[in-house]
C-alpha cells in the first residue's frame, strides 16, 4: 500500500524539478538518482504485475536519462526474476554517462534487447522510458510510430517521469499535431508535475504516484503550484448548530435567464440550494416560468428593480449580451455583495474595459468560472492558447481582474490574485455537458453566501462539483449521458460526507 505523502501534493515546474535534481546530484555519488529511480520504478512495476509475474515486460528506453531510468528498471526486474526486455530503438546514442552505465549493467545481466515492436505481444506491462522532462519538440519518426502502436496494446502502461510526448509544465502534447503516450500509472520522480494533472495530463499519466528519491524535504524551493485537496478548505467546513435559521445562510441571487435560456439559472439555483444557500433567488431577465416545479423553493423574480441588496450574486447564467444585461452587471460589479461571474458575464467583462475596471476595483469578494473561451475573451486570445499553458493563463486572469478565477476543464486551475494556483483533482468526463458550469457557479455562490473567502469558496466549489461527479460515476451514473441536474444532489452529499469526517 503506497500513501501519499502532504507534499506529494507540491507541483514542481520542469525547471524548478532541474535545480531539485541539481542539487541532490551533487550530493551523493555518480548514478545514486537514477538507481533510486530505477529501484522505485521496479516496485511499482511489480505491484501493478501482481500476480502476472509470469509475463514479460516490455520496457522502451529512450536516448536520455530517462532512458537510464529504465534501463536501471530493467535490470531489476530481471533481478526478480521477470522475463524484461528492452526496447532500444537503433542508431539510438546514450547522452550521459549514467545511462551508459545503466546500458551495461543491463546487457550484463539477463535483461533481453529488441529493436522493434515485435507484432502482437502478450506483456504483463509496458514501461514508458522514451523521454522524461528533457523532452524538446514533438515526436516524430520512429518515436512517434512506436508511441501510436502502443495504443493497440491492452496491459498496464507505466510512463516513467512523464509520460512521453507531455509537456510536465502544461499538460498539453506536444506539438500542433502532436503524440503522447497513454499510460495508465506514472511515477513522478523528485515531486509531483503540474502537467501531469491538467489539460492533456490527466488522459496521459493516469494515476500518479511520486516518488522523491530520498531527496530532503527541506531542500525544497516553494512549489508553483499545489494539487486540490479537501484539506485546503477543511476550516470552513462546519457542522451546523440546532439553534439556526435560515437567514445565518446567506442569500443567493442568480442573475441571468434571456429569453429561451432560463434552464441556466434554474441549475445555478439548484446548485446553490444544495450547498446550503439560506435562500435562493432567481433573477431573470425574461419573464420566463414563474417556479421551478421540480425545485419550488427557488423564488423567481424579474431581474429589473430586483434590490440585490447584500445578497450574493451570481450573475451571467443564461444572461445573454443584450444591453439590460450589461446594466444589470454593472450594478452587480459596483455593489458590496460577494459576487460570482459566470458565462456571458465573463463575456461582457471581456468585451468592456470598463467593466473589467470595475470588476478589478472591487472589495467584496469575487470569483470567475470561465471555461477556456470565455478565459480566452477576457485575455484577448485563443481558446487554444489558454489550453496550451492553462496555468499561465488562469494566473494572468486573477491578475488582470484582482479575483479569484476557476478556469474550468480537466484539471480545473484555481488562481488566486496574489499567484498561488491549485489545480483541482476531482471530477471526470461526466462533467462535460451542458449545465455542468451552471451548477458550479451556484455552488461556488452558496458558499460565498456562507461567509467563504473567495479562495477557499472556489476551491471548495471546484473539489466538490467534481466530487459529486465521481460519486455518481461510482454509482453507474455517467460518465456517458450524466446530467447537469443530477448534480447538486450528489454534491450535497459530498459536502455533508466532508463536514462528518473532516469538518472542525
Ligand atoms: N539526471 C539525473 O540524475 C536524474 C534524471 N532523471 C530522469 O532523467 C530524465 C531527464 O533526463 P534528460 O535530461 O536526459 O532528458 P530525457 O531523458 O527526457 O530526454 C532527453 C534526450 O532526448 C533528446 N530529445 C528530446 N526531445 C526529443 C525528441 N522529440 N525526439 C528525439 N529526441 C529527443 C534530447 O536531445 C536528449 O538526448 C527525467 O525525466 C528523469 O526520468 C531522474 O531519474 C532523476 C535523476
Ligand atoms: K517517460
Amino acid at each position: 500500500m503506497h500513501d501519499n505523502a502532504p507534499m506529494d501534493n507540491d507541483l514542481y515546474t520542469v525547471a524548478q524539478l532541474r535545480a531539485i535534481e541539481q542539487s541532490a546530484y551533487a550530493a551523493l555519488p555518480p548514478g545514486t538518482l537514477m538507481r533510486r529511480a530505477g529501484e522505485a520504478a521496479a516496485r511499482f512495476a511489480l505491484e501493478l504485475l501482481g500476480g502476472r509475474r509470469d509475463r514479460p515486460v516490455l520496457v522502451l528506453a529512450g536516448p536520455g536519462n530517462n532512458g537510464g531510468d529504465a534501463l536501471e528498471l530493467a535490470s531489476n526486474l530481471a533481478d526478480a526474476g521477470i522475463d524484461a526486455l528492452v526496447l532500444h530503438l537503433p542508431g539510438q546514442r546514450e547522452a550521459s554517462d549514467e545511462t551508459a552505465s545503466a546500458h551495461e549493467r543491463a546487457r550484463d545481466g539477463t535483461v533481453g534487447f529488441i529493436d522493434m515492436l515485435p507484432p502482437g505481444g502478450d506483456w504483463g506491462l509496458v514501461v514508458d522510458g522514451l523521454f522524461g522532462i528533457g523532452l524538446t519538440r514533438a515526436l516524430d519518426g520512429q518515436y512517434r510510430d512506436l508511441v501510436a502502436a502502443l495504443d493497440a496494446l491492452r496491459c498496464p502502461i507505466l510512463a516513467l517521469d512523464v509520460p512521453s510526448g507531455l509537456d510536465a509544465d502544461t499538460g498539453a502534447v506536444i506539438g500542433p499535431d502532436g503524440i503522447a503516450v497513454r499510460a495508465t500509472h506514472t511515477i513522478s520522480f523528485l515531486g509531483n508535475k503540474p502537467g501531469l494533472h491538467t489539460a492533456d495530463g490527466r488522459d496521459h499519466a493516469g494515476q500518479v504516484r511520486v516518488d522523491w528519491l530520498g531527496v530532503d524535504p527541506a531542500q525544497l524551493p516553494s512549489p508553483a503550484a499545489r494539487l486540490g485537496s479537501a484539506e485546503l478548505f477543511a476550516q470552513r467546513l462546519r457542522p451546523r448548530r440546532h439553534n439556526t435559521h435560515k437567514g445565518i445562510f446567506g442569500d443567493v441571487v442568480v442573475i441571468g435567464g434571456a429569453h429561451g435560456m432560463a434552464g441556466a439559472p434554474v441549475l445555478a439555483a439548484r446548485g446553490a440550494m444544495y450547498l446550503g444557500a439560506g435562500r435562493t433567488f432567481a433573477a431573470l431577465l425574461d419573464p420566463g416560468p414563474g417556479y421551478d416545479s421540480v425545485q419550488p423553493e427557488i423564488m423567481f423574480r424579474p431581474a429589473d428593480g430586483f434590490e440585490f441588496g447584500k445578497r450574493t450574486l451570481v450573475v451571467g447564467p443564461g444572461m445573454g449580451g443584450s444591453a439590460a444585461a450589461m446594466r444589470l452587471l454593472a450594478t452587480a460589479l459596483d455593489s458590496d455583495s460577494p459576487l460570482l461571474l459566470d458565462a456571458d458575464a465573463i463575456t461582457l467583462v471581456g468585451a468592456s474595459p470598463d467593466l473589467l475596471s470595475r470588476l478589478a476595483q472591487r472589495s467584496a469578494p469575487a470569483v470567475l468560472t470561465p471555461h477556456p473561451l470565455e478565459g480566452a475573451r477576457l485575455l484577448g486570445t485563443t481558446a487554444a492558447a489558454v489550453q496550451a499553458d492553462r496555468l499561465a493563463a488562469a494566473r494572468e486572469m486573477a491578475l488582470r481582474t484582482r479575483a479569484t478565477v476557476i478556469l474550468k476543464g480537466s484539471g480545473s486551475v484555481i488562481a488566486h490574485p496574489d499567484g498561488s494556483m491549485v489545480i483541482n483533482p476531482t471530477g471526470n468526463a461526466g462533467l462535460a455537458t451542458a449545465g455542468s458550469g451552471d451548477v458550479l457557479a451556484g455552488m461556488c455562490g452558496a458558499l460565498l453566501a456562507q461567509g467563504w473567502p473567495a479562495w477557499e469558496a472556489a476551491l471548495g466549489a471546484a473539489w466538490i462539483h467534481g466530487a459529486a461527479a465521481d460519486l455518481l460515476v461510482a454509482h453507474g451514473i455517467g460518465p456517458i449521458g450524466m446530467t447537469a441536474g443530477e448534480l447538486p444532489a450528489a454534491a450535497r452529499a459530498v459536502l455533508n460526507m466532508l463536514v462528518n469526517e473532516t469538518g472542525v
